[in-house]
């Protein structure tokens, strides 16, 4: 991209609702800035996209596409980067597949993913879907650490309008249960490194062979280095444990992970689990499931489909065996009881950052097989952040469920730079292919950390740089400053990875002016307590966070808060100077598209996509000096408080307020606020008459977009929708269309 031909702003395409909504939206956003001289443009970062942008030499030329996720990759460290960010498809392994699936069907002559690599193509076919598996877009975005908050607006809407919360019972029985020992919080080992260097990751077997597992290892002087193993042996008898525990509860019992974000790791946790649940199935048939090709890591689903393929009798056999261990074991925590989806069917379905929230908001229920709430043990393997959700669960036990409409707010400044800490690690993540010590050496030889492992064991090393971990005190020190609020560095001296990070924020801390601030260092689990007295109180705190916790309490605090993080206000200043405006916390809501496909109805709310547009539109005016930026900025902000006093947010319900009919009115009202300003006599002109028209056609417009919902639509694909029915399905006013230009 050149200067000359660069967008001012960039909005990414994405997957499933969110996309459907850009469907409505982006017509809407370039109406508005092209009157300012704004120009907007697009970089797809779709799944589909992705797979697409891989593959030329299996495409004809009209079908290939570029790598727009490597050239956002590049401008994202440039200064006048500008880019709006919105949740994307983090796949998973069937996720992945049926991506392919779907081009392929779509007449797309991509690969198959090769499960079982025969030749050199195989390989380089399976390092190429590897790299667009997991969450493989936003580390490469990150370019600077997290700001996520929640918007006054949105927080005193909530607290005008509370969302309901389930009760919280003293005799609840929910609780998380986690690793005592030999897991990745107690393994540890850190260090900040001295000089760079350039290290290997090298596992020397019981009988002396020097397996190489990866070479060329940059690491720069004075970023933190972890390694650490969570112990196979240790896991599945806690597994074990916990499934024999939950039974004699008489409880659900749930697994919450990050299989996606956690791409190597994750998924053969997941694997374990299901094959420590559903023990009595595997010790049968595994002979045939080998046979079958099953992979564990893909969740029970993958026993499931595979075994579709076998004869009738073969087929009814092992369900017969499946039902019998169901019954056997304790009952599991639904995600569609109707459809018998359990939470060990696909490890993208119940992803922590998420499930956690929503469980703890429900009052610590889970959906149980027979379609009832019950209460529920949470799994969480690795003891790192376990301890957040059981402090969380414990004060709810303790005071009942939160107030929302007298709540406080927990902000959050999360160190997310450079592929920072564990979500940085999948590279440098791997299952011990036999017994011996894994080790990282430098350059010359010298050990920086080594860890005794045994067969399948999951070892993985992660980095955190110094220029982010500084940039991160600095955003601290900058957000206490300018919210009055205290702000605590959730560190644990007790952990290695930790004491170092202290160690850099005791350092760094003196480089700022502190004075007059309140900022403290605590355990996760002490500051989890803090933050939950103050905003019970009503107080707001500043949470300063690695990247886990700042991917789970932005989700955490805000699903408590205002009922869901899609209202988050996401900022990512980049530190090359750009800007980089995430839209909401959460993810790409699959079950919304279901009902969009079912009835017509898209109940995902853009209010992550407004606040990011009004970030990014004042970022464009503070660095391009862009007066007209600062007048759309400061309208839509009076456009957005007005939607949430009137109530025009998307319903849950069909036939009521959708995504579009919101849009409609955050147009209406954009419109309104740039008639009624008199910063710009240019925008002025241009709004009156059109913000004239919206009103007068008001009715018109709703219910030419209220008629077609109701009935099911075809949008030719879930990955890889058809633009054109996309836009008719999300655009059917022709009166608002026409009006829009
Ligand atoms: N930044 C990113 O790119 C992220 C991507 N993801 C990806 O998203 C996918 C789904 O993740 P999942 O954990 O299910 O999380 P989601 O946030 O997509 O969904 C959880 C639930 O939150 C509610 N919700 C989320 N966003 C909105 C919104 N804008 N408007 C209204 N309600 C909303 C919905 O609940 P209900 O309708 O029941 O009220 C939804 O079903 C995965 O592929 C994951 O990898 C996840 C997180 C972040
Ligand atoms: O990238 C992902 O997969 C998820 C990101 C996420 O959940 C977050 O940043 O809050
Ligand atoms: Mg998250």
């Amino acid at each position: 991209m050149t200067s000359e031909n660069k967008p001012d702003i960039i909005y990414t395409k994405v997957d499933e609702a969110p996309e459907l909504a850009s469907g409505s939206f982006l017509p809407i956003i370039k109406a508005f800035t092209g009157a300012a001289g704004i120009s907007v443009g697009t970089k797809d970062i779709s799944l589909a996209g992705r797979i697409l942008s891989q593959f030329p030499d299996y495409l004809s030329a009209d079908q290939q596409q570029e790598d727009a996720l490597a050239e956002l990759g590049k401008l994202v460290t440039e200064a006048d980067a500008n880019v709006i960010k919105l949740p994307n498809i983090s796949a998973s392994q069937p996720q992945l597949d049926a991506a392919i699936k779907e081009l392929q069907s779509q007449g797309y002559a991509i690969p198959d993913y090769p499960s079982d690599v025969k030749s050199d193509e195989d390989a380089r076919v399976k390092a190429i879907y590897e790299k667009v598996k997991g969450s493989a877009v936003n580390p490469v975005l990150r370019e600077g650490n997290s700001d996520r908050r929640a918007p006054l607006a949105v927080k005193e809407f909530a607290k005008k309008n509370p969302h309901s919360m389930g009760e919280w019972v003293a005799d609840s029985k929910t609780h998380v249960a986690t690793m005592q020992a030999n897991d990745f919080r107690h393994n540890e080992k850190s260090t900040t490194i001295e000089s760079a260097t350039t290290a290997s990751i090298v596992l020397t077997t019981k009988d002396g062979e020097k397996i190489v597992l990866k070479d060329k290892v940059a690491l720069q002087q004075g970023e933190v280095v972890d390694a650490t193993v969570m112990n196979k042996k240790a896991l599945c008898a806690f597994l074990q444990e916990q499934i024999q525990q939950t039974k004699d509860q008489g409880i659900l019992f749930s697994l919450h992970m990050k299989a996606t974000m956690m791409k190597v790791s994750d998924p053969i946790i997941f694997g374990h689990t299901v094959k420590v649940f559903f023990k009595s199935v595997f010790d049968k048939h595994q002979s045939t499931f080998d046979q079958l090709g099953v992979n564990v890591n893909n969740g029970f689903g993958d026993v499931v489909a595979k075994i579709a393929q076998l004869p009738a009798d073969k087929k009814a056999e092992i369900e017969a065996d499946i039902q019998a261990c169901l019954s056997e074991q304790p009952d599991l925590y639904m995600v569609n009881s109707d459809k018998g989806i359990t939470n060990l069917h696909v490890p993208s379905d119940v992803i922590i950052d998420a499930s956690m929230p929503a469980l703890i908001r429900a009052g610590g229920k889970g959906w149980g097989p027979d379609g009832k709430e019950a209460d529920s043990k949470c799994v969480i393997p690795d003891s790192s952040y376990a301890g957040v959700y059981d402090a969380t669960i414990k004060f709810c036990i303790k005071h009942g469920a939160f107030n929302p409409a007298e709540m406080g707010s927990v902000a959050n400044v999360g160190l997310m730079a450079q592929k920072a800490e564990e979500y940085g690690s999948h590279p440098y993540t791997f299952e011990a292919s036999a017994d011996g010590e894994i080790s990282v050496v430098d350059a010359n030889g010298n050990v920086i950390h080594q860890h005794s492992v045994e067969q399948g064991d999951i070892w993985r090393m992660c980095q955190a740089k110094d220029a982010p971990i500084q940039d991160w005190v600095k955003l601290a020190v900058n957000r206490a400053r300018a919210s009055g609020s205290p702000a605590i560095f959730w560190l644990d001296e007790t952990r290695a990875h930790d004491a170092e990070l202290i160690k850099k924020v005791n350092a760094y801390l003196p480089d700022h002016d502190t004075s007059g601030l309140d900022i403290q260092i605590m355990s996760p689990v002490k500051a989890t307590e803090y933050s939950l007295e103050r905003i019970k109180n009503g107080q707001d705190t500043i949470s300063v966070t690695g990247n886990v916790l700042r991917d789970y309490l932005t989700d955490l605090f805000p699903i408590l808060e205002v009922g869901t993080s899609a209202k988050m206000l996401s900022i990512v200043p980049l530190m090359n100077g750009g800007g980089l405006f995430e839209t909401g916390a959460g993810g790409s809501a699959p079950k919304h598209v279901q009902q969009l496909i079912e009835e017509n109805h898209l109940r995902w709310d853009s209010l992550g996509e407004f606040c990011a547009l009004g970030a990014s539109l004042e970022h464009l005016a503070n660095v391009k000096g862009n007066k007209q930026a600062v007048v759309l900025a400061n309208a839509l902000d009076k456009a957005v408080g007005k939607l949430l006093d009137e109530n025009q947010s998307p319903s849950r319900k069909v036939g009521q307020h959708d995504n579009r009919t919101s849009h409609f009115y955050i147009a209406l009202y954009w419109a309104q606020e740039l008639a009624a300003q008199n910063e710009s006599a240019e925008l002025q002109a241009h709004f009156a008459p059109i913000a004239k028209q919206l009103a007068e056609n008001a009715q018109t417009i709703w219910d030419e977009m209220m008629a077609p919902q109701g009935q099911t639509v075809d949008l030719g694909g879930y990955y890889h929708a058809d633009e054109a029915l996309v836009a008719k399905v999300m655009r059917p006013s022709e009166t608002f269309n026409a009006i829009m230009g």
